[in-house]
């Protein structure tokens, strides 16, 4: 049975979905040294924010499949060397959509309202109705930075408060930004005019010290920042430097450049300032959304399915995988057969999508065309998650091309690898019971299955030489199950394939190719 680590509070019903499949340890708290220890002996490992798997937890991780983080950001994961060592990461995009949104809503009130300040003073016996005089959101601009599903849900909700709408999101249309009732504008404008500005977008390069002391300069003395995204996307030192000089009028965040917050000047602002403690997917009702759905994806893994929400198998999705499975294990197949034909290193690879599958998406394809090319190499190493990483960091470049005018199959699939040793194309196609069938083989047409051990010989077209290839295998006790010809023109040179019982003895090849009239000879085994 396989075992999952679970090192994060996840809800139950998460846990009981696992334990459908596998045998499932919770150890929260685990010290960074004790996690590298023990996740040898699991196949998966399901997070929240707490647990940081490193490149270290990675490689100490030898029989992991696949990582679960039971939220959005990905950001505690090192993905690069996930994808390099084939184990599938994914995550929850909108398990905790709602929460995070709802969370940035209370704290923009709360920022405004000075609710936790004034209620620790209720609390300490004060009734003090002066200090905590507070400002209103209706009629205001609140800025929203990342119109993606959080800020989308947060602009819903401010607009139904009465507030007025400025979003800045390179990555969406004006169209779709009126759509939500935002006005679209450049990130300088929506921090001029703001009052209030909420952050929603991931941390990246890019966006990290996106708020820094400058962008806090051109900002108003009454503006209040909402920061429920990812912490680091604003220059801490710099915003308690900006709210204690009255550069803006305070900020309220649930995430911080380091977690758990300690020694902070955030620390020592008053009323200004709110604080929780990344509790933005916090709620009953996102801990089991999350949970659900990441457990779910675990165990399809784990079974051997597809998951919904990889992160790092780009362009597989469930729907997707669905509809082109069969033509991925068409190109997974001829990838193998073209590499073996290359053989040496293979410098590029051209994937063509003909007939109707030039209508498709091709990266699923292109990625299986790649795990198959690399199988010799790297055998069982080698997956749908990290073919195409494999694949750059051994310089073999890709060509995709289209051409629905090719009609001979409803659609097929065509490779050309070329490599030290010369270019060699293979094309295959489906029938109509789903079986693979290879069309072509350097040009010449054929129409074969493919099988587990196979002979393929280039020669030339002249009477005895087919006798004398079945003569010298029987003579090695090699059993031909089917043999074709293909050729372009009579008498010229012929392909020649022979699917074979038992794999080729040592030598046999040597003897092959000296047999007059053969060009060349190749063994593959599928
Ligand atoms: N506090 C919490 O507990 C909590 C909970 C859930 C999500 N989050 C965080 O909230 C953030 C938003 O999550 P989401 O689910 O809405 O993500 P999302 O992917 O749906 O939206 C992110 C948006 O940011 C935009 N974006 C990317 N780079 C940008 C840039 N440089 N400038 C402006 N916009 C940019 C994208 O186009 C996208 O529309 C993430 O950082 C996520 O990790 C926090
Ligand atoms: O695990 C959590 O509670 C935080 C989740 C949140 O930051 C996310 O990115 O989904």
């Amino acid at each position: 049975m396989s075992k999952v680590l679970v090192s994060d509070s996840i809800d139950r019903a998460g846990i009981d979905i696992l334990s459908q499949v596998a045998t499932v340890d919770v150890k929260l708290g685990l010290k960074p040294e004790e996690l590298i220890k023990i996740i040898g002996e699991y196949d998966a490992l399901m997070i929240r924010s707490g647990t940081r798997v490193t490149q270290e937890v990675i490689e100490a991780g030898a029989h992991l499949k696949i990582i679960g983080r039971a939220g959005v950001g990905v950001d505690n994961v090192d993905v690069p060397a996930a994808t390099r060592q084939g184990i599938v990461v994914v995550n929850s995009p909108e398990g905790n959509t709602i929460a995070a949104a709802e969370h940035a809503v209370a704290m923009m009130l709360s920022l405004s309202r000075h609710i936790p300040d004034a209620n620790a003073s209720v609390k300490k016996g004060e009734w003090d109705r002066k200090t905590f005089v507070g400002a209103e959101v209706y009629k205001k601009t609140l800025g929203i930075v990342g119109l993606g599903k959080i800020g989308s849900h947060v602009a819903a909700v401010a607009k139904a408060m009465g507030m007025k709408l400025l979003a800045f999101d390179p990555f969406i249309s004006r169209e779709r930004a009126e759509q939500i009732g935002c006005q679209l504008v450049d990130l300088d404008l929506l921090v001029q005019q703001a009052d209030y500005i909420t952050l929603h977008i991931p941390k990246t390069p890019e966006t990290t010290h996106l708020i820094n002391s400058e962008m806090l300069k051109k900002m108003k003395p009454t503006t209040r920042i909402i920061n429920c995204a990812r912490g680091g996307i604003i220059d801490e030192e710099a915003l308690a430097v900006a709210i204690k000089e009255g550069t803006i009028a305070g900020a309220a965040l649930d995430v911080y450049e380091s977690e758990p917050l300690k020694e902070s000047p955030l620390k020592s602002l008053g009323k200004e300032m709110v604080l929780t403690p990344h509790l933005g997917a916090s709620t009953t009702e996102a801990q089991v959304n999350v949970a659900v759905d990441v457990a779910e994806q675990i165990r399809d893994v784990l079974l051997g399915l597809p998951a919904r929400s990889a992160v790092n198998i780009p362009g597989l999705s469930p729907d997707i995988l669905e509809e082109l499975k069969p033509y991925m294990q068409l190109s997974e197949t001829l990838g193998n057969l073209v590499g073996q034909l290359a053989g040496g290193r293979v410098e590029l690879l051209n994937v063509s999508l003909q007939g109707e599958l030039a209508t498709n998406r091709s990266q699923p394809l292109v990625v299986a065309a790649l795990k198959g090319l690399l199988f010799q190499a790297l055998r069982e190493r080698v997956n749908y998650v990290n073919a195409s990483i494999e694949a750059k960091e051994r310089g073999i470049r890709v060509i995709e091309t289209r051409d629905d005018s090719i009609k001979d199959y409803a659609g097929s699939l065509h490779l050309e690898a070329t490599g030290n040793l010369g270019t060699h194309s293979v094309t295959g196609a489906l029938l109509g019971n789903g079986e693979i069938r290879v069309t072509n083989i350097d040009g010449f047409p054929i129409n074969v299955p493919p099988s587990h051990h196979m002979l393929f010989t280039v020669h030339r077209d002249m009477p005895g030489i087919i006798g004398k290839i079945g003569s010298l295998l029987g003579s090695f006790n090699v059993n031909i199950a089917s043999m074709q010809v293909g050729r372009k023109i009579v008498r010229g040179d012929a392909v020649m394939v022979l699917s074979l019982d038992d794999p080729l003895p040592e030598g046999i090849l040597a003897e092959i190719i000296k047999v007059p009239g053969i060009r060349d000879a190749y063994t593959v085994t599928l």
